[in-house]
């Protein structure tokens, strides 16, 4: 079934003007009270807010059917772009379900987007030109009152459905699978999405805060960028826990040295250069990863260029792509499969693709992991999950997960 909800632009709101702005200060702190659109990384990239259009689609042509809204939707704008680079003009935030066919893709256009690229400042708006408002650093109150439920699966069955998934590796039905589960959080007083979106740029810089339509966090991994015919992606895969001192040193080394996690994340970079290749002139993966460093915990990164042959939009490459071994496995319809019957919930949004486009085409989509969906009642709904290979251990992938919710939840509890 194709769900498809789509606001055309109202004579009134066709022009689209991009002027620099010299207003100093953080993106994050332009943010109206309620949240709105977020991807930004030290302190450079995008936020917005207001909502010229909307698009909810879903259905086995939804990636396909938002490029063409996008491209009529942009194409019937009167656009003054006085900077002309990548976020500037229109822009579409997007927030893509895991699985696109099942689940709800929203794409929003915000009225008003402010953006930073190399120290650069701007402003895009979608009808008449906002004064911008008075930045707020939000931070000093208290944190709202929290408490925690298990959310599909408690830890012991969570640690079942891994054994389960270990035991089908042992017998050969797949190489490996990425399980997940949800943490439920309410809250009192409602969550504020504009303090968590400052704390966890704050405690997490070099990942990207992003924010599309209640979906939350802080991503380490990007999944594409495209920026005229250069792609890049950074994949990420085998996560170790940090330590203390000297323990910390010897973490790193151990997750260096791992073939169980060499092995996982070789496999997530082998999904997204398969994936690519066709569409690619040039693509370059180095041989070995490097070690990735965040608060919460390592990982193995590999970050892959490529430059494009055909002329595929960023949606439908993204679509390609998409997904990797780093969220589901290898091979993809298997491990798919396997999800399905193991992890009990509906993962809605969760490891699926969120970013942004402009109308050039020019963009970033990361994946939406280290995040949270708020809900009506003003809680939120955590996610984590971990690659299962041959030799996983439930009990360690029961504390990476934690690891993982620490992120998110580090943000709620300060
Ligand atoms: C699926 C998640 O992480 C992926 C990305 C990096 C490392 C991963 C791992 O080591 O298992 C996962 O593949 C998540 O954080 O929810």
């Amino acid at each position: 079934m194709t769900a498809a909800a789509l606001t055309s632009p109202a004579a009134a709101a066709r022009t689209v003007s991009t002027v620099r702005t010299d207003a100093a200060g953080e993106l994050l702190d332009l943010l109206p009270a309620g949240g709105g659109l977020s991807w930004v990384r030290r302190g450079e990239g995008l936020v917005g807010w207001g909502e010229a259009a909307r698009l909810e689609v879903s259905g086995p042509r939804a990636l396909a059917e938002a490029a063409d809204w996008w491209e009529e939707y942009s194409a019937g704008l009167d656009v003054g772009d006085d900077l002309g680079v990548p976020g500037s003009g229109p822009v579409l935030f997007g927030s893509i379900a895991f699985d696109p066919v099942a689940g709800t893709s929203v794409f929003v256009v915000p009225e008003v987007v402010v953006g930073r690229r190399d120290g650069v400042g701007w402003v895009t708006a979608i009808g008449t030109a906002p004064e911008l408002p008075a930045p707020v650093r939000d931070g000093d109150g208290p944190a709202p009152r929290l408490r925690y439920a298990d959310g599909a699966l408690d830890p012991a069955s969570w640690c079942a459905a891994v054994a389960t998934a270990v035991e089908r590796i042992a017998a050969g039905d797949l190489a490996k699978v990425v399980l997940a589960r949800d943490l439920l959080v309410s809250a009192e007083p409602a969550l504020d999405p504009r303090r968590l979106l400052h704390r966890l740029a704050a405690r997490f810089p070099g990942c990207w805060t992003f924010a599309v339509d209640g979906l939350l966090g802080a991503t380490p991994e990007l999944l594409l960028r495209r920026s005229g015919r250069q792609l890049s992606s950074r994949v990420l895969a085998g996560t170790a826990p940090r330590g203390a001192g000297a323990e910390d040193e010897r973490l790193a080394a151990a997750l260096l040295g791992s073939a169980k996690d060499r092995a996982e994340h070789a496999l997530a970079v082998d999904s997204l250069v398969r994936a690519l290749e066709p569409y690619c002139a040039e693509l370059t993966a180095p041989a070995e990863p490097e070690l990735l460093t965040l608060a919460n915990v390592r990982h193995l990164a590999t970050d892959v260029v490529g430059r494009q042959r055909a002329s595929a939009g960023l949606l439908e490459l993204v679509g390609a792509v998409h997904p990797t071994a780093a969220v589901c496995g290898t091979p993809t319809t298997d491990a798919a499969a396997l999800i399905g019957e193991l992890e009990a919930m509906d993962r809605g949004r969760y490891a699926g693709p969120v970013g942004w486009m402009d109308a050039r085409g020019d963009g970033e989509f990361g994946l939406a992991l280290r995040c949270a969906e708020l809900t009506e009642d003003g809680g939120a709904r955590l996610f984590a999950g971990c690659g299962i290979v041959a030799g996983s251990d439930p009990a360690a992938e029961l504390a990476e997960t934690q690891s993982k919710f620490a992120a998110f939840q580090a943000a709620l509890e300060s």
